[in-house]
């Protein structure tokens, strides 16, 4: 394996937001499982960047799953900041991984709920984690949506109204009021146009470098992560086959999956 990361695992765990420990993963299925991960490591360090690309079915949901308490592994160790999450009880699971590892989905017509106000919805998990007093949480939703560039007067206009580019500065908005420390994302771009594709992405570089935000960053497009990612982590049925930082992996990929992945894939016009 082409192995060019000094920092994706083997390197002191203690300083790790996740570090995933030779996890495999099989699925029930008729008449037999199907091995989803093979025997996967990484580490996420703080502010650290990691995206996780390859085909449909290569695994790449399912270790994002794993590494959120959603999933639990057959074999290995998911450990957040040490702590061995599935060792960890459900309430407390869920208190710990909902406060520190905030998600966005690739469709934010169907993860937001489309009959809330859109304050609603950056509001829920403050009011679901106890977060603030109530005019805390209302002046903390005005910022958050300035901070992904919404007007705070969106904030009594239901989800339904939103377009697709406003919906997801609205999921982004709605992770971060936890003030996460990692931001796992699943193709936030691809349920998006074209022209607002490009938009978003600066927005979560903006945002990362300025709450100096660890991501995870799953998506089949290379494009995306090649823009977003320090570290990439290539998946073939369940391997990882290649890993290491971004630019050199996209410059001299290593493995023949990797090469015929990158190949495959258009080049990516982002304004800086
Ligand atoms: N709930 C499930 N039950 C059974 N098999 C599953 C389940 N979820 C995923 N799989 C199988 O596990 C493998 C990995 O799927 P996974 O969704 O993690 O891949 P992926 O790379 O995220 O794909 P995509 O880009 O299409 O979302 C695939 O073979 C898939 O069919």
């Amino acid at each position: 394996m082409h192995d060019a990361s000094p920092d994706t695992s083997r390197t002191d765990p203690a300083a790790a937001l996740f570090d995933v420990r030779n996890v495999t993963v099989d699925y029930a299925s008729r008449g037999g499982y199907t091995r989803a991960l093979r025997d996967v490591s990484l580490q996420i360090r703080p502010g650290q960047a990691i995206g996780v690309i390859g085909e449909s079915g290569s695994g790449k949901t399912t270790l994002s799953r794993s590494m959120l308490g959603l999933i639990e592994p057959t074999r290995g160790h998911v450990l957040y900041r040490g702590r061995d999450v599935y060792a960890m009880g459900s309430i407390s699971r869920f208190r710990v991984l909902s406060r520190e590892a905030a998600m966005v989905f690739q469709d934010p017509r169907s993860s937001l709920n489309p009959r809330l106000s859109a304050g609603a919805v950056v509001r829920d998990p403050l009011t679901v984690l106890g977060i603030g007093t109530r005019q805390q949480r209302k002046a903390k939703v005005g910022e958050l949506l300035e901070s992904v560039g919404l007007a705070a007067e969106l904030a009594t206009r239901p989800v339904r109204a939103l377009s697709g580019g406003q919906l997801q500065r609205l999921a982004l908005a709605r992770a971060l009021a936890v003030e996460p420390s990692i931001i796992v994302a699943d193709e936030p771009t691809s349920a998006l146009d074209v022209s607002v594709q490009a938009q978003v992405l600066n927005l979560f570089q903006q945002i990362r470098a300025r709450r100096h935000l660890a991501l995870l960053l799953v998506s089949h497009d290379v494009r995306v992560v090649r823009f977003l990612a320090d570290h990439v982590l290539v998946m073939c049925d369940g391997d990882v086959v290649e890993r290491g930082a971004t630019e050199q992996i996209y410059r001299d990929p290593h493995h023949d999956y990797t090469k015929a992945l990158l190949a495959a894939a258009p080049r990516l016009r982002v304004q800086a």
